[in-house]
């Protein structure tokens, strides 16, 4: 079988993620913590599955809706930002929808944000009306100035966006930002959000439909596990019984705990799962509330 042949006859899964950039290395850390192992092949774009027929496709990150659309791959990490640019292009094209988010994967954050010269008084969206705002992101500042009733010309170029005011090109600009450092350097300051991205696992709008799902289910599982238990540990610890309710006020990001008698007196003996950091002051609270023998494991693993 080729590499061109497209959904109807594949057997492996094929995932796409960036061949360099932001988001390749995250991208390969998640799939190789769900299990997945790969032997690279040369040119290293593709990458054949050995631990699960599931094989990657390494590609720029512009093209990994249209290769999903296309049914060339079945699953791809992207940031949110591309996928809806694409799905805005297709609705202006009047083509129906390709691909959607199936999951927020919680790296590759960042911000589409307009953002002015620093010397603006910015006083509100009117203000953008007649203005020529430069960005990569036609569709979404459309769509969004389509919401705020706002009429702007959007002049679209293919990147350095933040220096198009300084050439005249632009009054403003819409970009992505993250720390902000580019923004200043430009000279410019962010004054609207219209965007919240991060990485997400893309995948068809119809489910798939022949022997692959079973495998993009079992690796979404995987996904999923490996999400959930991203920056939590295992508490374990002893309480009084009348200590309890005090313990576990400070535990509010903690899964309902397993809990037991300690041999037949009032003491109990509990772990649990937290979502949120464990840090040494955390921990001194919970002594301070009755919580003894305070143990913090990581967890390497769940299945729900
Ligand atoms: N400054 C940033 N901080 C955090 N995440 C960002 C930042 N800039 C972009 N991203 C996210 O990372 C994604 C990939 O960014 P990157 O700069 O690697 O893209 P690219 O240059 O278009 O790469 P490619 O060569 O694959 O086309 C972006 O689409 C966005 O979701
Ligand atoms: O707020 P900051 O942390 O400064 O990040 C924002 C910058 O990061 C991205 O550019 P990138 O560095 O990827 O350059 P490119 O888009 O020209 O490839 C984005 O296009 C901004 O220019
Ligand atoms: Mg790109």
């Amino acid at each position: 079988m080729t590499l061109a042949s497209t959904a109807r006859g594949r057997d492996r899964l094929r995932i796409a993620i960036q061949k360099n950039g932001r988001l390749g290395e995250p991208a390969r850390a998640l799939l190789a913590s769900a299990g997945l192992a790969w032997c690279e092949s040369r040119d290293k774009l593709f990458c054949h599955g050995e631990s699960l027929p599931v094989d990657l496709l390494l590609v720029r990150d512009d093209d990994i809706p249209g290769l999903i659309a296309d049914g060339v791959c079945d699953l791809g990490i992207v940031g949110r930002n591309v996928l809806l640019e694409q799905a805005g292009e297709r609705e202006e094209a009047r083509r129906p929808a390709s691909s959607r988010e199936w999951r927020a994967l919680g790296f590759g954050g960042c911000r589409l944000s307009l953002a002015v010269p620093e010397a603006w008084d910015w006083q509100g969206t009117a203000q953008l009306a007649g203005k020529r705002i430069a960005t990569t992101y036609p569709n979404q500042l459309r769509a969004w100035l389509r919401a705020q009733d706002v009429q702007a010309d959007v002049v679209v170029l293919s990147g350095s966006v933040e220096i198009a005011p300084r050439l005249g090109q632009a009054d403003l600009i819409c970009d992505l930002v993250s720390s902000g450092a580019t923004l200043a350097a430009n000279q410019l300051k962010p004054v609207v959000d219209i965007l919240y991205s991060e990485a997400v696992l893309a995948g068809p709008v119809q489910p798939i439909g022949d022997a692959r799902a079973e495998l993009a289910d079992l690796l979404l599982r995987r996904i999923d596990g490996v999400l959930r238990i991203r920056d939590s540990k295992l508490l374990l610890f002893h309480t009084a019984r009348d200590a309890l309710e005090r313990v576990m006020q400070l535990l509010p990001d903690a899964e309902p705990p397993t809990m037991c008698v300690v041999d037949g007196s009032e003491t109990l003996a509990l772990q649990a799962l937290c979502h949120g950091a464990m840090t040494w002051q955390r921990l001194e609270d919970l002594k301070r509330a009755g919580a003894r023998g305070l143990m913090v494991l990581p967890v390497e693993r769940m299945l729900a």
